[in-house]
């Protein structure tokens, strides 16, 4: 019989599923680019983000790390970070909205160097804040699209007072993260917390950006019966070509079996979508706040509320019909029973991004203020650490197919 031992290092296993955070890991602890710095991480705080943290923390800094949802905190995570010399936690399991607020005050308070956030909480508040500053503060990468259109409307406001990579605009994060990242990892929570098969079933899924988009591709490929809705007229083409029918929630509301939400905005799902519904209707969210099911609307609709099971909140309506919101309408992905975020093969490539993010800050003198894309040399690096984790060679352009490219009298070169 095989032995088993209970991991004592919760991040042991994902380590080795993670090899591009290997390498870099393994060339910062020989360079020592944030040697002296001291980096506030606002993230999900579970075990990808631990590898994350501690790449850069052996790459010279010192971590200050905060969750920026108070639902994705792993306990044996946060302690087994905060057990390491270099990395402080200002976290715990069953943080309230109040705890995480004093926990992103608590961490500000130390005048971080630079900023790595999922969602812009930190940024936002170190500029809103009389009683914070970001004189301190020489940068911020941003991860996800909710954080980057904040930071953009900040900078809009003529509030932006420095430099934000938007780490999250780039093709190996959306392609890869946004897509099959929040794809796969939501529609395996929403199976698992509901035992329900998706095959032959209608999901609507709202928003068909880059995790819309996946989210529907992945439950067409389970068998689902997919329908979109969009606000945005290309990408409602663009839903109709991939082959998933396009209408408004008035509609879907009335078809749908279980909805999710992907838009990154705020109650796209309301009580007049919910008066449509079929009994047993399932609603979750895999944007980046529990705002786009309006919730309140929902209990205000409702005669009963009750949790059936983890994960899983029953709204009784008046008619006898009852609709079920999952996770409390947060990222399902990330806050659902069964959540473990993002595969790690995945956000091996996105904390990467960031990690060359937060070099670039330090390494780079004069950067605006401002949101700014992610040098395109750093994202091509990533692919490349990854193309060669996994082992995969690809062709390269010939000195004649460059020239062809890089002419426009063509004729003259083939
Ligand atoms: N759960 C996760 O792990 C995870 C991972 C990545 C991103 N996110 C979050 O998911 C959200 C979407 O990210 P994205 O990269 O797909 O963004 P995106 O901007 O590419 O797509 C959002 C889409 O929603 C559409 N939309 C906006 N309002 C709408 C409405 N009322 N009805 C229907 N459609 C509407 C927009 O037109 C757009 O096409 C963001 O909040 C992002 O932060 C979550």
């Amino acid at each position: 019989m095989v032995e088993r031992h209970h991991a004592e290092d919760p991040l042991a296993r994902l380590r080795e599923r993670t090899p591009v955070l290997g390498m870099l890991r393994e060339a910062g602890a020989e360079d020592r680019p944030f040697e002296g710095a001291t980096i506030g991480v606002s993230s999900h705080l579970e075990p990808k983000t631990g590898i994350f943290i501690e790449t850069l923390r052996d790459a010279g800094a010192e971590v200050l790390c905060t969750p920026n949802d108070p639902g994705s905190v792993h306990g044996d995570v946060v302690s087994h970070l905060d057990a390491q010399s270099g990395i402080t936690a200002f976290a715990a399991p069953e943080m309230s909205e109040a705890d995480l607020d004093r926990a992103h005050r608590d961490l500000l308070d130390r005048e971080p160097d630079l900023l790595a956030t999922d969602g812009a909480e930190l940024l936002a508040k170190c500029h809103a804040d009389p009683e914070l500053s970001t004189e301190s503060v020489v940068g911020c990468a941003e991860q996800t699209t909710s954080g980057v259109s904040r930071a953009r409307a900040m900078a809009d406001d003529g509030v932006l007072a420095v430099p934000v990579f938007a780490v999250n605009h780039t093709p190996m994060k959306h392609w890869f993260d946004n897509v099959h990242g929040t794809g796969e990892s939501a529609l395996t929570n929403v199976m698992l917390s509901t035992n329900t098969v998706l095959a032959g079933r209608t999901v609507v899924v709202a928003g068909y950006g880059y995790v819309g988009r996946g989210v529907a591709t992945k439950a067409r490929a389970l068998g689902a019966d997919t329908v979109v809705t969009e606000v945005d007229s290309r990408k409602a083409i663009r839903a109709h070509m991939d082959g998933h029918r396009v209408m408004p929630m008035d509609e879907a509301a009335e078809i749908g079996e279980l909805f999710v939400t992907a838009t990154g905005n705020c109650h796209v799902i309301r009580e007049r979508h919910v008066r449509k519904m079929n009994d047993g209707a399932m609603l979750c969210n895999v944007g980046h706040r529990d705002i786009e099911v309006a919730i309140g609307e929902l209990a205000d609709a409702a005669t009963d509320v009750r949790d059936v099971e983890e994960g899983i909140t029953r709204y009784s309506l008046a008619d006898g019909r009852t609709i079920d919101l999952l996770a409390e309408g947060k990222m399902v992905n990330l806050t659902g029973p069964y959540s473990q975020g993002h595969p790690a093969a995945v956000m091996d490539t996105t904390f990467a991004a960031m990690v060359l993010a937060l070099r670039e800050l330090v390494e780079t003198d004069g950067l605006d203020a401002g949101v700014h894309p992610l040098p395109e040399r750093l994202d091509e690096d990533v692919a490349r650490l990854k193309l060669d984790a996994l082992g995969v060679e690809i062709d390269s352009l010939t000195d004649l197919q460059q020239r062809y490219l890089d002419a426009w009298q063509r004729d003259e070169i083939v």
